[in-house]
């Protein structure tokens, strides 16, 4: 089946200089799947104007409840409550003339430039797609908003991406699709025992390869602990096929015969019999509440020690100014119940590349 780049129709990339470059090792972290962690990467006075911006709203109703899309039932039936889970500001509003939209375009215009030294140094030039300096291209291939999560509110375990081929007949439509996660949060001086922590699930080592997608075939799991295994679903006759890389520029060593996926995926089942007890799939209820129910993973009270998936554990604690930037479809993440009186405040987004089409 053939497949033709998507070219959307965003603004030409024009050079800016960054006035805030990430630190050095920054890049190495994110395409080795862990992730990266930079403090007080904002101002004292974006950050509260970010914050003050984010309570308007909120007290004009401008939030909506959601948590995790558990794609077998509607929106309503998942019974989203204020309490219990996040609320998103999300990014149609995000260049509303309410609230203090001067604030949030100051706020976007640091994160264009920011997809855009992730673009050269990742080696993903379509994140940088929408780089130009006109309004609309500050919005293209990038989603922004604010989360909010009342006293009690968590958010489940969860990856922010998925295979075309996992996500049912909507999956290969979309013109571009998550690449790069980042959070930045807005709570002055937030404490340990206020909970809240963004609890990351990287591999134990870093990926030799980089992780998430290679020539734009996603990554659907890992063999051997931390070598990524990537669906190839351009073979002949609609096919699809595993494979993995030992090292940057090796050749596809294919790990599979040619299939149909059907779903649920279980590409466990697929691959040649010797690699099935080494392979771990992402993406699956078991490590994804959104294929699974809205609420729990089956995996969710293992402690990482004891996990047969070779994972390590990172909590960040959600303190003003802090960025976290990680890849939006290898690395597993949740929020851990707020126990603080206080609501737990941030700007979170994702920095979009192009996805290929199937024809
Ligand atoms: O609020 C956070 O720290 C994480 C939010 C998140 O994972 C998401 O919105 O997908
Ligand atoms: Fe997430």
């Amino acid at each position: 089946m053939a497949m033709l780049p998507f070219l959307a129709g965003c603004a030409a990339i024009a050079p800016q200089p960054l006035s805030h470059p990430l630190s050095p090792g920054a890049i190495d972290t994110i395409a080795a799947g862990q992730v990266h962690v930079e403090r007080d990467w904002i101002s004292p006075k974006l950050l509260s104007a970010l914050r003050r911006d984010a309570q308007g709203l909120h007290e004009n109703g401008l939030f909506s409840a959601d948590g995790l899309t558990n794609n077998a039932k509607s929106r309503d039936e998942q019974g989203f409550q204020e309490k219990y889970d996040r609320q998103t500001f999300r990014n149609d509003g995000w260049g509303a003339t309410t609230g203090n939209l001067a604030a949030r375009l100051e706020f976007a215009q640091l994160m264009q430039q920011l997809k855009k030294e992730l673009a050269v140094g990742l080696g993903r030039p379509t994140l940088a797609s929408g780089s130009g300096s006109s309004l609309e291209s500050i919005w293209c291939h990038h989603e922004m908003t604010y989360n909010w999560y009342e006293p009690g509110a968590s958010l489940g375990r969860h990856l922010d991406e998925h295979h075309e081929e996992t996500k049912g007949p909507l999956g290969w439509s979309r013109p571009s699709r998550r690449s790069v996660t980042w959070l930045v949060y807005l709570n002055d001086d937030w404490r340990e025992e206020e909970g809240g922590a963004l609890r990351c699930f990287p591999r134990a080592s870093p990926s030799v390869v980089p992780v998430g997608a290679d020539d734009a075939n996603l990554q659907v799991g890992w063999l051997a602990g931390d070598c990524p295994v990537f669906l190839d679903s351009d073979r002949p006759d609609a096919q699809s096929a595993l494979y993995c890389l030992a090292h940057v520029d090796a050749k596809r060593q294919y790990l599979s015969p040619d299939f149909i996926p059907t779903r649920p995926a279980d590409f466990g089942k697929v691959l040649f019999p010797p690699l099935r007890d080494h392979f771990q799939q992402i993406s699956t209820a078991r490590l994804d509440p959104r294929f699974a129910g809205a609420r729990a993973a089956p995996s969710e009270n293992i402690p990482p020690s004891e996990s047969p998936f070779n994972e390590g554990s990172l909590d960040v604690l959600p303190q003003a100014g802090t960025l976290v930037l990680f890849d939006s479809v290898t690395l597993p993440h949740k929020v851990l119940p707020v126990t603080s009186s206080r609501q737990r405040i941030a700007a979170t987004g994702w920095f979009h590349e192009e996805s290929k089409v199937l024809l």
